[in-house]
């Protein structure tokens, strides 16, 4: 069975840039968690609500779903619970995660364009995140180094 990947971290703290790196470079399937929101997150997060956990719920039972088929999920998976949920379909999951001071984070999501995510949510998900206890055994790396060295870091880490 193919390593089952998590990246994951606050909105715009660089999930989908590493996973599709990561995944590019070993030969792993890449899923993005952002394709799989029911259409009433996708507009309620362009409106600019935050998603409840109610609203969490179900999409995360899909991530799990394609996160259960192997290689490497893109998801903010803010919230132990969230994780936990994913873990019911991926017993094995390893984890990276993606930290960066918020100012940083605030650039990089003014600077990228066509996405639905605004900005002005960081704080929600900021608000929302917990982050990965050491019983979690997460990977931990510096967002926005260089995408080369960042791959590299997480195969060594991860051993892929
Ligand atoms: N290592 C990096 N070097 C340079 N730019 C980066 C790096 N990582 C991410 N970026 C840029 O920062 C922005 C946010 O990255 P990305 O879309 O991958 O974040 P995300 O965590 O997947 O966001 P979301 O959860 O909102 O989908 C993008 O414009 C991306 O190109
Ligand atoms: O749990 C959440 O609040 C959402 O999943 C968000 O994190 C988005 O999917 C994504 O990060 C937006 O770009």
């Amino acid at each position: 069975m193919a390593p089952r990947i998590v990246v994951m971290g606050v909105s715009g703290c660089g999930k989908s840039r590493l996973g599709a790196a990561l995944a590019g470079a070993t030969g792993l399937a890449f899923r993005d968690a952002d394709d799989l929101h029911p259409p009433a997150n996708i507009a309620k997060m362009t409106r600019g609500e935050a998603l409840t956990d109610a609203d969490r719920w179900p999409w995360l039972d899909a991530c799990g779903a394609a996160l259960a088929q192997g290689g490497v999920l893109a998801c903010s998976a803010l919230r132990r619970a969230y994780r936990d949920r994913l873990r019911d379909f991926a017993p094995d999951l390893r984890l990276i995660y993606l930290t960066a001071p918020e100012a940083e984070i605030t650039e990089h999501l003014h600077a990228r364009q066509g996405h639905f995510m605004p900005p002005a949510l960081l704080a929600s998900q900021l608000a929302a995140l917990e982050p990965p206890g050491v019983e979690e055994h997460a990977l931990i790396l510096r967002a926005f180094r260089p995408i080369g060295q960042m791959v590299a870091k997480a195969r060594d880490g991860l051993n892929l």
